[in-house]
């Protein structure tokens, strides 16, 4: 696998936690009243500010600026307390009138029952959503897989929010926040997960997306929702943790062909099919598809296995039916019961995610599978993975995903996965979460 791997989740400079962590610690150790550690603090500001690029080309946040999100010039302040930044306003003080628009275009909620709306939301992202550095690949998101993750338990139609030109009544822009139930550390937090986030090609760059964001945010607060998370590839206003992307190539032919990976120096593709290759079928006894009667199961080892993270979603019997009962192309979930005691010990899943491949004339999709939930407590992950590999190869993946979150590390470089450049931020708005996170400290996927 090339060393150069991307898919379109975008990348920007990388805020260095390592260094904010180690430089804070010490700080700590030197006590408060010190000039010098005063200086030291505004080292690790200034650093983390570099490392963000913030001030090399100027770069200032009007809007994230303006928001209840960490603020760059908090990172590094121990004073502040975790939790929420402002207290919830009185439900009649929120705004009951949608935000103004440029004076060409409409407001317009997208209705995902309606055939001819998903077709629209469909086309808008798969010809204008999230693209790699390159300009290779372009996320292309089934209409199945969007249905999926908007309509959850409890959604809101209002959160699906689209901006119409009013003239033609093309759809040009659209954003989504679907509810969830997100822990930090003790507290169980009432949120909107925040997703396809999209302005049409034409009109990017007019503060267009700071509109979209504000709307749903008034929609959120209209549900008395105050806090939410999403991701995003771009550095804003300040990630709780920065995750990479790993990539196993399963048809590293194909991969090579598209430019997504490089014949890596003193190999051929003989010898690359070769290192790739993975069994016909699983080796762990007792694996098997999950289905509708391993919910209660399946809960119970997830629960107990995401509590041990600061930021993880709290997961109930309805939640995991939704999220993780297979569906095809969509989602996949395998899980192990034991052939001794018919117990449930180990549980793994997917999502798919094909991209589009931009100007290739043989092919013009890349079948990408990305590691979802993984539970191991008898099966040692890298076997289970190693077995999800085996079954993502067997539904023609060309790509295994993963991040670099939750215990995934501990089977990323076994099993042959190689670092790609594409990094992924994860934030909360309006909650303040101890700075310095790792990514092995984070238990959440959002699509
Ligand atoms: C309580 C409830 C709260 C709910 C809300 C929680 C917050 C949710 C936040 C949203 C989570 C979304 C999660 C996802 O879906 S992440 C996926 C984002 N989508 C894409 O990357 C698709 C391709 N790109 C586009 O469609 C456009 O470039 C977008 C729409 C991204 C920006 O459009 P455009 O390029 O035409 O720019 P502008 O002139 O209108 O606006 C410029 C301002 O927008 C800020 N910007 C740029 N990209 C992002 C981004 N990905 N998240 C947040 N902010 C972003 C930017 O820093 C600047 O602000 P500031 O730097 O000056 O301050």
């Amino acid at each position: 696998m090339g060393d150069n791997s991307s898919l379109p989740s975008g990348s920007s400079p990388k805020p260095n936690p390592d260094l904010v962590e180690e430089e804070s610690d010490s700080v700590i150790q030197k006590g408060h009243n010190n000039n010098d550690n005063v200086t030291s603090l505004e080292t690790i500001v200034q650093r983390f500010q570099d490392s963000m690029s913030i001030d090399d080309n100027n770069k200032r946040h009007k809007f994230w600026e303006t928001q209840p999100v960490g603020q760059y010039k908090d990172v590094g302040d121990f004073t502040l307390i975790e939790g929420p930044i402002e207290p919830p306003t009185p439900l009649s003080e929120v705004k009951q009138e949608p935000y103004n628009l440029p004076a060409a275009y409409e407001w317009t909620t997208c209705d995902m029952d309606s055939q001819e709306t998903c077709d629209e939301v469909y086309l808008l992202l798969m010809n204008n959503y999230v693209e790699d550095d390159e300009n290779m690949f372009r996320f292309n998101y089934s209409k199945e897989f969007l249905r999926w993750a908007l309509r959850v338990p409890g959604y809101y139609r209002s959160w699906h929010i689209g901006v119409r030109a009013k003239a033609s009544k093309k759809l040009v822009a659209f954003i989504t926040a679907v509810p969830a139930r997100i822990r930090v550390n003790d507290e169980v937090v009432k949120m909107a997960e925040v997703n396809f986030l999209c302005v049409h090609k034409k009109l990017r760059s007019k503060r267009l997306a700071p509109v979209l964001i504000k709307e749903v945010t008034r929609r959120v607060h209209m549900e008395n929702i105050w806090q939410a998370a999403y991701t995003a590839g771009v550095v804003l206003p300040t990630p709780i943790t920065t995750c990479q992307y790993w990539h196993r190539s399963l048809n590293p032919k194909k991969l090579i062909d598209v430019g997504f990976s490089r014949l890596g120096a003193r190999m051929t593709m003989s010898r690359t099919i070769k290192l790739y290759k993975l069994p016909d079928s699983t080796v762990t006894p007792g694996f098997r598809k999950m289905e509708l009667r391993d919910v209660p199961a399946v809960t119970r080892l997830l629960r107990n296995y995401l509590s041990q993270f600061v930021v993880a979603p709290d997961f109930d019997e309805h939640d995991v039916e939704h999220w993780l009962i297979p569906r095809d192309n969509v989602v996949d979930s395998y899980l192990v019961e034991s052939p001794e005691n018919h117990d449930i010990t180990d549980f793994c899943s997917f999502y798919t995610l094909p991209s589009s491949i931009l100007g290739n004339q043989a092919h013009s999709t890349l079948k990408a599978a990305y590691s979802y939930y993984n539970v191991s407590t008898k099966t040692p992950l890298p076997q289970l993975m190693n077995d999800a590999l085996i079954v993502a190869k067997q539904k023609d993946f060309d790509v295994f995903n993963a991040l670099d979150i939750m215990h995934n590390e501990s089977f990323l470089k076994d099993l042959k996965f190689g670092p790609g450049d594409g990094q992924l931020h994860y934030y909360l708005y309006n909650y303040r979460v101890r700075s310095g996170m790792k990514p092995s400290e984070l238990g959440l996927v959002l699509l």
